[in-house]
């Protein structure tokens, strides 16, 4: 198929499959091309990506034996029932490991579709065609893949990395606002951990961040995925500075857990990513609290939970992955652009960072 000159590529170079993640409106067209080899696909989506799911499958169905799977919605699909229903209808269309898996929709059926290739056969390929604005920039990318169980969000799961990643823009235009928002979260987070121009460019025209038809959100999709390509690229597995990703990503899960998977997950990280910048300030870092909260503000995204105490969410943010032992793991920013992973952060601090964050003040 023609490429046009409009369509952006970022590279992926991992260092055992690197691939590439396509960015502009008719990318999703690409897939015959990367299904070439395969005799069966599967196309995973949900109730709201169906018309693309099916759009996404009809050229193939002439030549390939075509099956679609219809998930829960949502942080409902992450679920290990529909995991094993998966693995059914795999077992049933007899899958081998020349065949593929394709997800379409937001990072949850990313995440439910990459886990049920990485498990199916031990490993086969999967493309996905993230519908999200989230599930473009950050959940398509990267490898990771899972499910949430009873003890916390994410928690079984897998890397695997995708053939190749294609975020058709034209699959947007259905998002409603709220998830566009959603996916502003870790577009800002990825310009306060490596891309200040990120943040520039949201700053200059909020409005324009939100409307996926405009210029705006390819060019920041392009950079998101860039700063996530460049990261993951050299730590797959997060031995290292893979966790910077998870800026703002404690709280935001202990929040999800405590919600019961009903908050979004961007609105739960915007709310973490100030409470992340808070922590920062209160131990000596950078003070990047009010650019934070402004920015998520400008763009509609929460920035305080007021829903759980502080002890609940703690004991939550105690079995996050990122821990060693009994020892937390926080990602902070010693600067902009400038993350780390501090592992010392008294539970005082931590206590009156969650102060700020649930009424708006920090005590004197
Ligand atoms: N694997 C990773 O590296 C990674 C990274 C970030 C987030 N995630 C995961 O991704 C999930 C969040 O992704 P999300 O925000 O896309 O949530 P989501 O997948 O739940 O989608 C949000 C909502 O948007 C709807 N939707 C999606 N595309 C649509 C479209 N084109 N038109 C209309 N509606 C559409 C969905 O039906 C859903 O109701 C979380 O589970 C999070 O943990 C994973
Ligand atoms: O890709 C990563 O690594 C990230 O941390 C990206 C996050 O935005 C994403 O939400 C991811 O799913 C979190 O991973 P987890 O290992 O903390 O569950
Ligand atoms: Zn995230």
């Amino acid at each position: 198929m023609a490429r046009l000159t409009r369509w952006r590529s970022v590279p992926v170079n991992d260092r055992e499959r690197p691939y590439e993640a396509h960015i502009g409106a008719g990318t999703a067209g690409l897939l015959e091309e990367y299904a070439a080899d395969a005799d069966r696909v599967a196309v995973i989506h949900t109730a709201s990506t169906e018309p693309h799911a099916r759009e996404i499958a009809a050229p193939l169905i002439d030549a390939k034996h075509v099956v679609t799977l219809e998930i829960p919605d949502a942080e409902q699909g992450k679920d290990l029932s529909v995991l094993a229903q998966c693995w059914e209808a795999l077992g049933e269309e007899t899958f081998t490991r020349t065949d593929l898996v394709v997800g379409v929709g937001g990072g949850a059926v990313t995440d439910l579709a990459g886990f049920a290739a990485a498990t199916w056969l031990r490993g086969i390929d999967v493309v996905h065609v993230p519908t999200s604005l989230l599930g473009a920039v950050d959940a398509s990318v990267g490898g990771k893949t899972g499910i949430n169980t009873a003890a916390g969000k994410n928690l079984v799961g897998a890397f695997h990395t995708p053939r190749a990643v294609l975020c058709d823009t034209r699959y947007l235009r259905t998002l409603p606002e709220r998830e566009a928002a959603g996916g502003l979260a870790e577009i800002v987070k990825a310009g306060f951990i490596a891309d200040p121009g990120i943040l520039e460019l949201i700053e200059n025209d909020p409005r324009a961040a939100l409307d996926p038809s405009g210029d705006l959100v390819p060019e920041l999709m392009a950079r998101a995925i860039a700063v996530k390509a460049e990261v993951v690229g050299e730590d797959l597995k997060e031995t290292g500075k893979r966790a910077f990703l998870n800026f703002g990503h404690t709280l935001a899960h202990a929040i999800e857990k405590h919600e019961d998977y009903r908050m979004r997950h961007g609105e739960a990280v915007a709310i973490g990513m100030v409470y992340a910048a808070e922590l920062g300030r209160l131990t000596g870092r950078a003070d990047l609290v009010a650019r934070v909260e402004a920015i998520l503000e400008s763009v509609g995204l929460p920035t305080r939970y007021s829903g759980a105490d502080w002890d609940s969410l703690h004991g939550t943010m105690l079995v996050d992955k990122k821990n060693r032992g009994a020892t937390q793991r926080f990602v902070l920013l010693d600067a902009l652009a400038e993350p780390a992973v501090v592992s010392d952060v008294p539970v005082e601090a931590q206590r009156e960072a969650f102060a700020r964050v649930r009424e708006g003040e920090a005590p004197e």
